[in-house]
């Protein structure tokens, strides 16, 4: 939490244990809440709430309470889901009282406050849901083939010449497929910065802030020592915007000029000029707000859709460079159903069910997002003889869940062989895309975008190149356990690895125009 000056800081302390001591005069019986750690007076479970790394301290409060919990903090009740069907039966089953998102002051004052992902459950959301609903369907995504194909191809490239770049190389593929897609433009430095930016807040939305109980400090002057937060809070709210205005109108003008190529964009620019007035107005804001969360993808909701996609893809790299096994029977496949002289297509996909399996793998090896996108519920419900009351925050363990042993043995490795029975996808075992992309009405809506983006690059990296551990300065491999970052989204934190083309004829592929 950041520092504010003395008089405001004790101002606050009064103030919380106000609102504390009015909250715990009013709340309900404790036993019908789900179990969970005694609430300590004033601050309630706030030293629970782990800062490092949460998903592992909760599994443990599961482990001990059960598969639903339930904390307090500052008044606010936050119940954490440690099981798919509980989560179903909560968020999906029940969806019409748990698909909102927590208010948040903090959201608004970093400049994030238009950002459908964080707005609460209603008719505004779903306006801005249907603007993406028919490009992101199962069918609709195929528009979007030869984006990722031509993305997948350049990726290859620019590894063959340099694969020490290999981040910078993956957040450019997934980049520039997204940034095509949903405004029909070329990636440029100046529009990664532009997300760069923006996306730097990232930690003040996943941390929250004092401002979400105490919503007058904002109102603090920020010539105050101590209020560095406040003008870092105003510096957002100049470029978060900028992120979402300036390629909407880079777009709009390019598709006005003629010839822009086919996205989500175009189809909007063409629903907005069926409407007339206020209509019009409204909808090219609703348009222009939809397709930036659509770039970025993430999270508090979204400041990371594509970092999601290209975590998950660096999370590959490394994998693959500690498990070389699966390289080689992944290529086998690729041999025999692409063949040496091009590179694999999604029209390959259902051939491939090893391929798959290695992208459901590493969906659930590394899921980046280990607590989903907090829901936030509506009204008080009953569940298996426990209270959920309304304006619960519900977060859920996806990453308890697809580490449990007895879902996925061994849960640390990674197998692919474990989604496959006879070299044939296995029904009975659960595919972690039901687990990773969330749940009910607020469901990731570029689940099948991501996953054709993963399916093209993974393809084409397999049947081109060879990936094994880094060297170190003797050019001895060096092998390191992954360690994950704590983030909104989460990514492996040292992603090296060697990375060469795995024959002369997978080269020539490569270097080949595509
Ligand atoms: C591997 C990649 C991705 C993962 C793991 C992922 C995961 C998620 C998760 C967990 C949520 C919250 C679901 C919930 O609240 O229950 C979400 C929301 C969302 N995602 Fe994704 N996502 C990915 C990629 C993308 C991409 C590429 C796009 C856009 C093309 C996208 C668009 C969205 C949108 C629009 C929402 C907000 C939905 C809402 O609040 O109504 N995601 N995503």
């Amino acid at each position: 939490m950041n520092s504010l000056p003395s008089v405001v800081l004790a101002v606050l302390v009064a103030s919380v244990c106000s609102l504390l001591i009015s909250f715990y005069w009013r709340a309900p019986v404790k036993s019908q809440l789900p179990p969970g750690p005694r609430p300590l007076p004033v601050i309630g479970n706030l030293l629970d709430i782990p800062k490092i790394r949460p998903w592992e301290v909760y599994r443990e409060l599961s482990r001990k309470y059960g598969n639903l919990i339930s904390l307090q903090v500052f008044g606010r009740t936050l119940i954490v889901v440690d099981n798919h069907d509980t989560a179903v039966d909560l968020l999906d089953k029940r969806s019409s009282i748990y698909s909102s998102r927590p208010p948040s002051n903090t959201v608004d004052l970093c400049g994030w406050g238009w950002d459908f992902a964080f707005m609460p459950y209603g008719p505004l959301w779903r306006a801005h849901r249907r603007v993406l609903s028919p490009h992101l369907s199962r069918d609709g995504v195929s528009m979007f083939n030869d984006y990722h194909a031509t993305n997948a191809h350049r990726l290859l490239q620019r590894l063959l010449s340099t694969p020490d770049r290999l981040v910078d190389h993956v957040r450019l593929a997934i980049g520039a497929t997204l940034m095509k897609a949903v405004y029909g433009l070329e990636i440029t430095d100046e529009y990664i910065k532009l997300f760069a930016n923006a996306f730097s807040s990232s930690d003040i939305l996943l941390n929250g802030s004092i401002l979400d109980f105490l919503p007058f400090l904002a109102h603090v002057p920020t010539w105050l020592p101590g209020t560095a937060f406040l003008r870092r809070l105003a510096y957002y709210r100049e470029v978060v915007p900028a992120m979402r205005d300036i390629p909407w109108m880079d777009a709009k003008a390019a598709i006005s000029r003629g010839g822009a190529p086919v996205s989500l964009a175009s189809a909007s620019v063409e629903n907005i000029a069926q409407l007339k007035g206020d209509d019009a107005v409204k909808q090219d804001e609703i348009c222009r707000n939809a397709l930036s969360l659509a770039y970025g993808g993430r999270y508090r909701a979204d400041a990371h859709r594509g970092r999601q996609t290209y975590a998950t893809l660096c999370a590959f790299f490394v994998a693959m460079s500690l498990y070389p096994e699966v390289q080689q029977k992944a290529r086998a496949e690729l041999d025999a159903v692409v063949g040496p002289s091009r590179l694999p297509t999604q029209a390959d996909r259902d051939n491939l069910p090893y391929v798959d399996a290695v992208i459901k793998e590493t969906l659930r090896w590394h899921n980046a997002t280990p607590l989903l996108i907090p829901h936030f519920s509506t009204a008080d419900d009953h569940y298996n003889d426990f209270l959920i009351p309304a304006n619960s925050v519900i977060l859920v363990n996806a990453w308890s869940i697809l580490h449990d042993p007895e879902m996925f043995p061994e849960p640390d490795k990674f197998v692919p062989e474990r989604y496959l029975t006879d070299g044939r996808p296995n029904a009975t075992v659960s595919d972690p895309a039901t687990v990773i992309f969330g749940y009910g009405r607020r469901i990731c809506q570029g689940r099948y975008f991501a996953e054709a983006a993963l399916f093209t690059c993974i393809a084409s990296v397999l049947h081109t190149l060879d990936i094994s551990l880094p060297l170190d300065g003797d050019g001895r491999p060096v092998r390191k356990e992954p360690s994950i970052s704590t983030d909104l989204v989460t990514h492996i934190e040292d992603c090296r690895c060697t990375i060469k083309p795995r024959s002369a004829s997978a080269e020539a592929l490569i270097r080949s125009p595509g």
